[in-house]
């Protein structure tokens, strides 16, 4: 039964679009467990929604009800998630990786209606309340139905919730970010407008599906027409298979964190001249150390490096060219204009809109594309969708994002870090972030981070650098020097360390309490 007008944004409508103009165009091109790749057309992924549905429209699940899919990208879970925004079933995507009691704190606090996983997982934390099903190519079974709920809506609308996304509560626990159809249908057909993805493009996403680059990865790519190449989580750990995948799947586009580049840059860069069909690379999540970026630039002469700034709250908020060649003396990235369909304003602390080129403020997120507010959380979401601080009359809200950013002479935007970064010692403010671009200034320096490390009641300022090669050793004292004469002097580490390689959250993000409680651990 039809539950979507077409008239209705609906995130199955967008990426099930191409069906009628190009239903035998690949859809998704992935590995199968013999590592070959196959391809789903857009027909044969639609057939796998319709089956889907089929399947969940008979379990008697209302609109709003809760779906958990743990699940890597795939054509399966891609079918998966568009069948639940058929039926109006918000889904929740979890990694297979994810720990046993990050799975459980989700299921409790979103009180799914079922929990489906790719087949050949196994079922974690049943709960009877919860209905399990497991899902693959050859169909959606249930193992145990969900319990009968009461049927009162009809039709599901632009304003229905289409996915929840738990961010990986770096400050406590996880919260919910709940996105409408309407907010992610909106925010693709920017990025359709913006070109991001030409219909020949061959996009590879990298992230986990529990984090919203894999969803941008998944929505862009069919939107567009284009062709998605999930790639499997076992090739990023060695520069050879994820270079050797990318090219047998001749990919032109790539999705990935800074992180994603680390390992072949410093093991074996030149591997990266093998892929002559890449057109351009979108990074995302944090920062990209420039000494890493000027050498991914080097060893991919041509291709387009965008950066891609944003928060889960609104999906995604600008796109930046790298500028090519990166200038020598470029110290922070241009996270540059929103896209077309928002704008981003800086705020000062007096809450006044910023003008002047050249001072530093809070980035005030306008959009179309917000998210409703966080699951079961009125406070945290007011906190954040607050009224317009230039016109608050018109009762218009606007993401609050908590992240700082500099002025540039044409009303571009320079990324300067959290405001929760900023930390205070001895009463002066201090930006992490400025402290990690001087240490990726060292000649050896390929990427940094710095912390506050709890020390007998006070705290202490330490830093942790990876170097370029594994080889090389770090002059510390060479290093504080150069830190005493290029920051200051609040902002000079008491030690810096060397580390092999920067400890990550599952998102691929440098994982700052991980990396604290190492350089907390008496040496
Ligand atoms: N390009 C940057 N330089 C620097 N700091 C960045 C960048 N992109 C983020 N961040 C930081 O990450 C925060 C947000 O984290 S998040 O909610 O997990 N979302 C994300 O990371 C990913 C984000 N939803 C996203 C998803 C798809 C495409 C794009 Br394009 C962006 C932002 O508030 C920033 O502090």
């Amino acid at each position: 039964m039809e539950r979507t007008h077409p008239s209705v944004d609906n995130l199955y409508r967008l990426l099930m679009g191409p069906v009628a103009t190009t239903p035998e165009k690949p859809a998704v091109v992935q590995a199968d467990e013999n590592g070959a790749l196959e391809e789903t057309s857009y027909r044969r992924l639609d057939r796998q929604v319709e089956e889907y549905a089929a399947v969940l429209d008979g379990l008697g699940l209302d609109v709003g009800d809760r779906v958990v899919v743990e699940a890597d990208t795939s054509a399966a879970s891609v079918a998966l998630l568009l069948a639940c925004a058929k039926l109006g079933l918000p889904f929740v995507p979890v990694s297979p990786q994810s720990p046993d009691a990050r799975l459980r704190s989700i299921l409790r606090s979103v009180e799914p209606a079922l929990h489906a996983r790719a087949e050949g997982l196994d079922h974690r934390e049943p709960t009877a309340s919860v209905g399990s099903a497991l899902f693959g190519p050859s169909g959606l079974v249930v193992e145990r139905p969900p319990t009968r709920r009461v049927r009162r809506r009809r039709n599901v609308l632009a304003t229905d919730t289409a996915y929840i996304i738990f961010t990986s509560g770096s400050t406590g626990t996880p919260k919910g970010v709940v996105m409408s159809h309407r907010s992610i249908v909106t925010f693709l057909r920017a990025m359709l407008a913006d070109g991001l993805v030409a219909p020949d493009d061959r996009v590879a996403g990298t992230s986990p599906l529990q984090f919203d680059f894999a969803l941008f990865g998944i929505g862009v790519a069919l939107a567009a027409g284009a062709t998605l190449v999930p790639v499997p989580r076992a090739n990023l750990d060695s520069p050879r298979r994820m270079v050797g995948f990318l090219k047998d799947a001749e990919v032109t586009q790539v999705h990935g964190v800074p992180s994603l580049w680390r390992p072949v840059l410093r093991v074996d860069p030149d591997l990266l001249k093998e892929l002559g069909q890449l057109r351009s690379v979108v990074f995302a999540g944090e920062e990209f150390p420039i000494p890493e970026l000027r050498r991914l630039q080097e060893t991919l002469p041509g291709v387009r490096l965008v950066n891609g700034y944003g928060a889960t709250e609104s999906m995604a908020a600008s796109f930046t060219d790298v500028p090519d060649p990166l200038p020598a003396d470029q110290e922070r990235l241009p996270i540059g204009h929103a896209h077309s369909g928002a704008e981003m304003t800086l705020v000062g602390r007096q809450g006044e809109v910023l003008t002047e080129p050249g001072l530093t403020g809070e980035i005030y997120l306008h959009s179309p594309s917000l998210f409703t507010g966080y699951w079961n959380d009125p406070e945290a979401t007011a906190a954040v969708l607050v009224p317009d601080p230039a016109e608050p009359r018109h009762g218009q809200v606007v993401l609050r994002t908590g992240d700082l950013a500099r002025l540039g002479d044409h009303g571009e935007l320079y990324f300067l870090g959290r405001s929760d970064y900023q930390v205070q010692i001895r009463g002066n403010r201090v930006e992490l972030g400025e402290i990690e671009a001087a240490l990726t200034r060292l000649p050896a320096v390929t990427a940094a981070a710095a912390t506050l490390v709890p020390r007998a009641g006070d705290h202490v300022l330490m830093a942790a650098v990876v170097l370029d090669r594994p080889e090389a050793e770090l002059d510390v004292r060479a290093a504080l020097d150069f830190c005493a004469r290029e920051l200051p002097a609040y902002m000079v580490p008491r030690s810096i360390h060397t580390v092999p390689e920067l400890p990550l959250t599952e998102n691929g993000k440098v994982d700052r309490a991980s990396l604290t409680r190492t350089l907390a651990a008496p040496r």
